[in-house]
């Protein structure tokens, strides 16, 4: 009950007024690290304005930070903002939708640039009649810089090649509706690859698992979570339903529902301190005003994990709104 208190309380303190989104002010603290970028938020807050000029909130401000050489999931039930603050932090965010709070970058006012970060989408457009090979190759080609030998630009796809472990699958057709090519886990991380070219030092996934079995989702998230321990990205991922073993693949965990932070933290640490708000007769969680239902889904989440609630091994999502 105390843990689960003090979560609550870390996480309904009244915030210090919000300034226009900033990206910079040094929080204090943070160093550069090789290639990863430290990305620290605080007090992020995002409105989008509907056709009548009225404000909906769609993040009620949300404080955190990615590492270097680590993976933070983001995750939540739909709609619950992971979207909307991947966007916010890759700056990326629309038009119509209005931010306030900081956003730092190794601790300093700094935009990301291109080579420091890279976005990848839910969508895979790819070109299917090319090969895997042929598809990054023409992809460094325009998009590494001009000056940069043709060599060292195909030298440095086969290496993006290899490093999403895609070199057995090379010379295969990528492939589409029509005619069949390389499979959805392979043409995800073909996806994933292409945005690896420019070595960017922080890397933003959105679901890069939806449509994928569990066998090819954890094959796409553990290239990931090598790829962030051996050359220091960060990454940020939204992610919807992980399986048990896509989980122990996080290092962190930034919980949402409707928009609000529930948990900032470790993944194991996750999984204990929500075992513990999961239990019988710990009350309070239901009474929060519109986070019942986001708080209930969390701690199933762990209760899922801890083999109290088998969900087909995997963690209730919009199932269990
Ligand atoms: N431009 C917009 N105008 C108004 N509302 C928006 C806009 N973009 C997003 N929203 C709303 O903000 C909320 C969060 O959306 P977001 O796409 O970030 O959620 P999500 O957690 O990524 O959902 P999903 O898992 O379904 O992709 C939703 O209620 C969505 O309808």
């Amino acid at each position: 009950m105390a843990a689960s208190s003090a979560v609550l309380r870390r996480w309904t303190r009244t915030p210090s007024p919000t300034t226009p989104l900033n990206v910079g002010n040094s929080i204090g603290g943070e160093h550069e690290t090789d290639r990863g970028v430290l990305l620290t938020w605080r007090d992020v807050l995002v409105t989008a304005a509907d056709e009548k000029g009225r404000h909906k909130l769609i993040l009620d401000r949300i404080t955190g930070c990615a590492r270097p050489r680590q993976v933070l999931a983001l995750m939540g039930a739909s709609g619950s903002g992971k979207t909307t603050l991947l966007d916010t932090l890759s700056g990326r965010l629309g038009v119509d939708m209005n931010g306030t709070g900081d956003i730092l970058i190794n601790g300093r006012r700094k935009r990301l640039s291109y080579g420091t970060s890279a976005y990848v989408t839910q969508e895979n457009t790819l070109m299917t009649t090319l090969t895997v090979r042929e598809a990054i190759h023409y992809s460094a080609q325009l998009q590494l810089p001009g000056s940069m030998p043709l060599a060292k630009k195909l030298a440095r796809a086969d290496r993006a090649i290899r490093e999403m472990g895609l070199g057995a699958v090379a010379s295969s057709r990528i492939g589409g509706r029509v005619c069949k090519g390389i499979s959805g886990g392979e043409r995800k991380r073909v996806s994933i690859c292409m945005e690896l070219l420019a070595s960017p030092g922080m890397l933003f996934l959105d679901e890069p698992t939806s449509g994928l079995d569990s066998a090819a989702a954890y094959h796409v998230m553990a290239h990931i979570a090598w790829l962030a321990r051996t050359t220091g990205t960060t990454v940020v991922a939204a992610v919807h339903q992980p399986s048990t073993e896509v989980f122990d693949l996080f290092n962190g965990l930034c919980l949402l529902a409707n928009g609000r932070m529930v948990y900032f933290g470790s993944t194991p640490e996750a999984a204990e301190l929500l075992a513990r708000m999961a239990r019988p007769g710990v009350k309070g969680l239901e009474q929060r005003k519109g986070g019942w239902r986001g708080l209930a889904w969390s701690t199933r989440i762990v209760a899922a994990k801890h083999g109290k609630e088998a969900a087909g091994g995997r963690f209730p999502g919009r199932a269990g709104r």
